[in-house]
């Protein structure tokens, strides 16, 4: 695989939008930051619009909801739509509540979304097939992974990154697999939704048709990041969000090769 987006990223320093849950705004704001990207946190109503006037990709993440913040990111969506700006959606939690479950229908029917990340239980909701999520954590479940990302590719006319120990990524045709990364990643609360944050990031500075390659190549470096900076580290897992975060600031497209656990299928079922 070559690297291609990373450096571009750098070059560019593309404004990411983010619309996301106060439990990760801070981690988020200062992993873009660290990749080379640019961090603009905002949920007012009276300013989002305007904000996809001059930003370069827009990140919806429903992790902590009110009314206020779903007005908010419709007006948002709707807006990064007429633009042409690419809108990732991170549903977190999707279908733990009602309330949840509502949300993300309204999103997923008034806004296209460019790219959809999530964990398996929440992209198994989205998918339609039973999964056992718990709270905002991927829980347990038995279902093919790779197909509910094709799945929910197909349904959503989007990509679709399902995170985890091993991430399956879908355009609706093609699944690809990466198996790098590290078991302190689910032990830092925000590392999916950072993942979601450089997604976009990424998105931000490619064209339409190149997404998927985006979307690959940030799950890649993100996932090797984390690798590379867990290495001697056992379960310090404070240790390991600030070895994590010098990771995406230091990670260069070179030697990466090396290390890399990438897999596609090419099938079209
Ligand atoms: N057991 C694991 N081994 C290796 N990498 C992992 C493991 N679990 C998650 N990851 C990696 O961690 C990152 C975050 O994915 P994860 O699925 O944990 O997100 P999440 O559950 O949405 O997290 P959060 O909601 O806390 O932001 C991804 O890059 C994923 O590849
Ligand atoms: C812990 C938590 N609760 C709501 S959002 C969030 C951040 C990780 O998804
Ligand atoms: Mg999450």
């Amino acid at each position: 695989m070559q690297f291609k987006y990373l450096n571009l990223v750098r070059e560019r320093n593309p404004l990411v939008h983010c619309m996301t849950n106060i439990v990760v705004a801070n981690f988020s704001a200062n992993g873009l930051l660290a990749l080379g990207a640019s961090p603009f946190m905002s949920t007012s109503p009276q300013e989002v619009a305007e904000i996809q006037t001059f930003g370069q990709a827009l990140l919806i993440n429903i992790g902590t909801l009110n009314k206020s913040d779903v007005d908010a990111m419709l007006i948002a969506g709707k807006a990064a739509n007429q633009q042409g700006i690419p809108v990732v959606l991170d549903p977190v939690g999707a279908g733990a509540t009602a309330y949840r479950r509502q949300v993300t229908s309204q999103l997923l029917s008034e806004i296209q979304f460019t790219a959809i990340r999530g964990n398996a239980a929440e992209i198994a909701f989205l998918a339609n097939v039973d999964w056992q999520g718990k709270g905002v954590d991927a829980g347990q479940g038995e279902a093919n992974l790779g197909e509910i990302a094709r799945t929910a590719a197909q349904k959503y006319q989007c990509i679709v990154a399902v995170s985890g120990e091993i991430d399956y990524l879908s355009d609706g045709k093609n699944v690809i697999q990466i198996a790098n990364g590290t078991p302190l990643f689910p032990k830092i609360t925000g590392s999916g939704c950072l993942l979601g944050a450089v997604i976009a990031a990424f998105l931000g500075v490619v064209d339409k048709q190149d997404n998927l390659n985006a979307v690959v190549e940030a799950c890649t470096v993100y996932a090797l990041a984390g690798e590379i900076a867990a290495q001697n580290l056992s379960t310090q897992v404070g240790s390991f969000a600030t070895a994590f975060l010098n990771q995406l600031a230091e990670i260069s497209c070179e030697n990466l090769t090396a290390l890399l656990k990438l897999n596609k299928e090419n099938n079209n079922a």
